[in-house]
């Protein structure tokens, strides 16, 4: 079974485990997973949170041949189940002297979400200012991505607790792409075909 070659000890995620448009596990809705988490859940978010850390490696993403990332979800890798795993980094903060501040916490993001959903959210909308891309995608799709500006999403962490998290800007955008993963949802549907980037009223541009 996929899951279980996924999560032999000696396998690393790569690009040749990552489904590409046309797959139908991409436009499927995942499966919730049973809990509280079986092993094989959850080793297979250690195996997605590893593969991100890899890719965010140069000499890894080197040797590994893999595209940069700082989320995945499980339908990716033709798993069609709710978990996605995110990774990312600590916006740098800078002094007056333009020297970069080290950061206590290197990620604002590092964890995988297990049945993830957003319970709330803005009516105020928001896109990444240079649009987005997909490891399922292997193509550019330029446009805005209208996404929630803020959202609450409520999941469950590698330890079945159950936990309520609030984000905004770009930490929001990441859960928000990797949700959509889990309910069939590509990037590219939420840009305006007519107009890709259209202003919309009141929408904030994340840099
Ligand atoms: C914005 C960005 N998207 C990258 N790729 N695309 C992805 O992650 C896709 C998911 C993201 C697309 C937009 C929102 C979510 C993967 N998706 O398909 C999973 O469903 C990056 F790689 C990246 N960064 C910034 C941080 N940097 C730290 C050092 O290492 C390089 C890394 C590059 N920022
Ligand atoms: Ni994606």
């Amino acid at each position: 079974e996929r899951q279980n070659k996924l999560i032999r000890p000696s396998h690393y995620i790569t690009m040749d485990d990552i489904i590409r448009e046309g797959n139908p596990t991409l436009r499927g809705v995942a499966e919730r997973v049973a809990l509280p988490l079986s092993n094989v859940d959850i080793l297979l978010g250690e195996k997605m949170i590893q593969f991100l850390r890899n890719s965010q490696d140069p000499v890894m993403a080197e040797k590994l041949e893999l595209r940069a990332g700082v989320g995945l979800a499980a339908p990716q890798l033709d798993i069609s189940k709710r978990i996605i795993a995110l990774l990312v980094p600590s916006e740098p903060k800078f002094d007056e002297e333009g020297n970069e501040i080290p950061s206590k916490e290197d990620y604002a993001l590092n964890t995988v979400m297990y049945n993830a959903r957003i319970i709330s959210h803005s009516v105020e909308e928001a896109a990444i200012a240079t649009g987005e891309g997909c490891l399922s995608v292997d193509r550019e799709v330029p446009g805005y991505v209208v996404r929630h500006a803020r959202v609450t999403i409520e999941y469950y962490d590698k330890n079945s607790e159950k936990k309520k998290i609030r984000l905004k800007g770009f930490h929001s955008m990441v859960p928000q792409h990797e949700i959509d993963h889990t309910d069939g949802i590509m990037f590219y549907d939420h840009i305006d075909p007519e107009n890709p980037w259209k202003m919309r009223e009141g929408m904030q541009i994340i840099d």
